[in-house]
């Protein structure tokens, strides 16, 4: 039975690429207001997911519904009303490098077509000002702005639109410790000022225990673990053990595994 609580549900969820099987028989609820990572080595079909969370690819079998109606069947306009609900900060094509920073955050609101230029103005700044970004970088261009500029623009268009929805891929991927830090940091306010829905992949452990409520893992085609940190943690799945309890692992949950 499909559940009202979980804004996204997905139920016997297989992906495949010709032959090659990503998923087998996924099954998982995001409930309203949390923080769910998604874990799982390089090709475990994390981005893949999420894509399909999204309706931008189509499941091999199974079925996806996002705020309680099913991804399959709708028009095209019906998909694009419930992807405006969503937020999106993928890795690839954080922004796109022939617009400013203005234009790039402008884009989702434009694409409305119901809002006059001076209120996308109005709004355009508001969001710069929520990511920490100072207005007067408004009219550069992607390519004049330092790695940690990039994404906290890419998350000020990520949530142009007040999203419900928020999809991370690897949000702190290529920032350095202390710029991760500081964007982890701005996630978690946007998160409680816009009470969003967060769904997101990483490899990042410290990002991992300073956002998520749950984490679910993606190995061999399944997710073999969902739960709490700790509950996670406790498994003995091989990719648990190398993940959570290597060097790396100690360090970001403490000496003892300890997440709290
Ligand atoms: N459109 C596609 N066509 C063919 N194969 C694809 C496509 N999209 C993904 N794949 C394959 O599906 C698998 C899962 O990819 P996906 O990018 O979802 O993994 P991931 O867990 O996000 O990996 P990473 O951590 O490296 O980003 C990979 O083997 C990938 O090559």
């Amino acid at each position: 039975m499909m559940n009202s609580e979980c804004l996204i549900e997905i139920e016997g969820l297989h992906t495949r690429f010709g032959s090659h099987v990503v998923h087998e028989d996924i099954n998982l609820c995001v409930h309203r207001g949390e923080v769910l990572a998604l874990v799982g080595g390089s090709g475990s079909g994390k981005t893949a997911l999420m894509r399909q969370m999204l309706g931008l690819e189509m499941p091999a079998e199974g079925a996806v519904r996002i705020f309680g109606e099913p991804l399959d069947g709708h028009d095209r306009k019906k998909l694009q009303s419930m992807r405006n609900r969503c937020g999106v900060l993928f890795q690839k094509g954080a922004l796109f490098s022939a617009l400013s920073v203005y234009d790039n955050i402008a884009l989702p609101m434009r694409e409305l077509h119901i809002l006059d230029e001076g209120m996308i103005r109005d709004l355009v700044m508001l969001k710069l000002k929520m990511v920490d970004i100072e207005t007067r970088h408004a009219s550069k261009m992607p390519a004049e702005l330092s790695g940690g500029m990039i994404k906290r623009i890419a998350l000020a268009r990520a949530i142009a639109l007040d999203p419900e929805l928020l999809f991370l891929d690897e949000p702190t991927a290529g920032l350095d410790p202390e710029l991760s830090e500081g964007f982890v940091e701005l996630i978690r306010t946007m998160r409680t000022e816009l009470t969003l829905t967060i769904v997101m992949a990483t490899h990042d452990l410290d990002t991992l225990v300073a956002l998520s409520d749950r984490v679910a893992v993606l190995a061999d085609q399944r997710i073999v673990a969902l739960g709490g940190l700790r509950e996670v943690v406790g498994k003995t799945h091989p990719f648990i053990t190398n993940f959570f309890r290597g060097e790396r692992g100690r360090k970001a949950l403490g000496n003892n595994g300890d997440v709290l």
